[in-house]
């Protein structure tokens, strides 16, 4: 079983400190929304688990190895990474773009083998673009483009998603097109985490939320734990009406 533990991180930067005592675990079966306000530091949790950031402390056992001694092979055939800037540097067909996903095989666009290509096949069904796989990108909604990001992704085959805002800018069907793509990798034994700032999404999807604030984990557990209109002032500084897993943002405190 591929997971990821991590324990006590801590980063700096420039003098900064991004992160700190941060500890948390994803297992297959789990989709955890990774939750706080901008520049609270959740991107810098996921790149100094992932490795890309050299952590001042701290442990991550991704799959049974220490995530700064994986090649970026290794790593992406373990975690698959949707990042905050997702550039497609020039337009490409749909097909091309989500198989470069099969980089973690060594694979490249123009020369997969049967593995591959079936690989592909699958993500580009999972996510809805068998219609759209000769399109060039440039072509797309921020929807399609949003889908074709999740495929990319899904054609590695990891064992686990960390998604950094998969849904920004869409519009709310798009919203849910996505999230129930990530929810369908979990039931099918995956392990995802999702950094959201729609909380009443995030509290719809996930099984496990973590809060940061100010480079912390501040608060774990289910969104029935931690869900709560006290947490959304502290942590957001917002006014919320929350009923179960229902929330009500009411405004600015
Ligand atoms: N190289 C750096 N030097 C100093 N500060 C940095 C550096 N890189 C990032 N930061 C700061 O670290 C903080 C955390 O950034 P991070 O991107 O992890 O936050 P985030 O929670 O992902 O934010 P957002 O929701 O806006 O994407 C921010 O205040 C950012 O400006």
């Amino acid at each position: 079983m591929t997971e990821i533990i991590a324990k006590n991180l801590g980063l700096t930067k420039d003098g900064a400190t991004l992160l700190e005592g941060a500890c948390f675990t994803l297992k297959p079966g789990q989709l955890i929304a990774l939750l706080g306000p901008n520049g609270a530091g959740k991107t810098s949790l996921i790149r100094t688990t992932l490795g890309m950031e050299k952590r001042c402390s701290g442990t991550v056992n991704l799959g049974g190895t220490d995530s700064e001694a994986l090649s970026p092979m290794e790593r992406a055939r373990r975690v698959a990474y949707l990042p905050q800037q997702r550039p497609l540097a020039w337009p490409n067909s749909v097909r091309d773009v989500v198989a470069l996903g099969r980089f973690a095989y060594g694979a490249a666009p123009g020369r997969l083998n049967p593995k591959d290509a079936k690989a592909v096949d699958t993500a580009l069904e999972l996510c809805d673009l068998t219609e759209l796989t000769t399109r060039h990108t440039d072509t797309l909604s921020g929807g399609e483009v949003a889908r074709v990001h999740c495929a990319r992704a899904f054609a590695a085959e990891a064992p686990l998603l960390i998604a950094d805002e998969p849904v920004a800018a869409l519009d709310p069907r798009q919203q849910f097109r996505i999230m129930n793509i990530i929810q369908a990798f979990v039931d099918r034994g995956g392990g995802a985490l999702v950094v959201l700032h729609d909380i009443p999404l995030a509290a719809k999807y996930a099984s496990h939320l973590i809060w940061m604030q100010d480079s912390r984990i501040a608060a774990e557990g289910t969104p029935e734990q931690t869900l709560t209109a006290q947490r959304m002032a502290d942590i957001y500084g917002v006014r919320a009406r929350i009923d179960g897993r229902k929330v009500e943002i009411e405004g600015a405190i």
